[in-house]
């Protein structure tokens, strides 16, 4: 059986909770929907490489879920010849039908086995991505030079100083992979910034569980479907393309790169807790030295040092989540990379 249309999403939004799992062939290769949301394609030449795409893990976060599902529609038609092997993974169906973030809980805090703290679809949902991951990497006869990568792809609910950015899982040894950031230029990323912490997120997830070359992609800002402009997609969609038509990784010059190294995670410790910016703030702005940047009847946080800016502001959420993180620019030459 056929994707209608050569629609991935659109079998996805209409079986929001499951669907029977079924395999069909295009020109250069095998599909398998495994389950809804979960499409794995092989191409009829191996490779080497494992790319996971995955999408509206925040189900309002569409841009990213056209985008790919664009590409998608292109292999099975025929226009792209698939050189790689590709697991595209839609995050929360239900939250996209609903236009929301997501329903009961964040998805993208719930990976690394924190969903069994938790009950709802998303929890189930954590699970089952997870395995699907887990199957995608260890299904293939390349298993000891498999390069394994995940890019997931989301949109801000702000807007940026620096429009396009990634965030890098993180690392312990602190030593950064030179080839991934080259990409990341050349894909139209302006600034990168590398994690404090282990995280509960799904890229991180991928990084430390599997080993992945893995990463949380902000494309622009959210928008509902059919509002967004693809066009400003264009330099990802060309790096993607290469990718997957050619098994090549595009390369541009990392010192086109912001790079940021986060700080702290403020986190929302009380009800009463509130961040001292206003809502058209754009992430990346940067404060002076001493200005009380949240506040509750718990704690204070103040700026640390003038040119500290923040990111992914946001106090709607429950007490105990993450309510933005404060970042520091940092020059490109003290990176250690590989
Ligand atoms: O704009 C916002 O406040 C959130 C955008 C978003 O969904 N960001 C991800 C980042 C994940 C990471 O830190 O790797 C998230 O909050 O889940
Ligand atoms: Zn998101």
């Amino acid at each position: 059986m056929p994707i209608l249309n050569n629609d991935f999403l659109a079998l996805t939004l209409a079986n929001q909770d499951s669907i029977a799992p079924f395999r069909f062939s295009f020109p250069s290769g095998d599909g398998f929907v495994e389950d809804t949301g979960v499409l794995r394609l092989e191409p009829k030449q191996p490779s080497v490489i494992s790319l996971v795409l995955s999408v509206g893990v925040h189900g309002n976060e569409t841009g990213p879920i056209e985008l790919v599902n664009q590409l998608v529609t292109g292999i099975l038609e025929g226009k792209v010849s698939l050189n790689i092997r590709l697991l595209v993974l839609i995050g929360n169906p239900v939250a996209a039908n609903l236009a929301k973030r997501f329903c009961d809980v964040n998805l993208n805090r719930l990976f690394r086995g924190a969903w069994q703290e938790y009950d709802g679809f998303e929890a189930k949902r954590a699970q089952r991505l997870e395995q699907a991951v887990c199957d995608f990497y260890s299904l293939t006869e390349n298993k000891t030079d498999q390069i394994k990568l995940h890019y997931d792809l989301h949109t801000a609910i702000r807007g940026s100083v620096h429009e396009k950015f990634v965030v890098y899982p993180y690392v312990e040894n602190a030593i950064y992979n030179k080839e991934q950031l080259a990409f990341l230029a050349a894909s139209g990323i302006d600034a990168v910034l590398l994690s404090h912490q282990p995280t509960t997120t799904f890229s991180y997830y991928s990084y430390v569980v599997h080993n992945a070359h893995a990463f949380t992609v902000e494309l622009g800002k959210v928008n509902p479907f059919g509002e967004n402009d693809l066009s400003r997609f264009a330099d990802f969609e060309a790096s993607l393309t290469l990718l997957l038509g050619k098994g090549v990784l595009a390369q541009s010059s990392v010192s086109s790169l912001h790079v940021f190294r986060v700080l702290d995670s403020l986190v929302k410790d009380d009800d009463s807790y509130e961040l001292s910016i206003a809502s058209d703030v754009k992430n990346f702005t940067q404060f002076e030295a001493d200005y009380r940047m949240a506040r509750s009847d718990k704690s204070d946080y103040y700026i640390k040092q003038t040119g500290d800016a923040i990111v992914f502001p946001n106090t709607n959420l429950p007490v105990g989540q993450r309510a933005g993180l404060m970042v520091r620019p940092i020059a490109l030459e003290d990176l250690q990379l590989n």
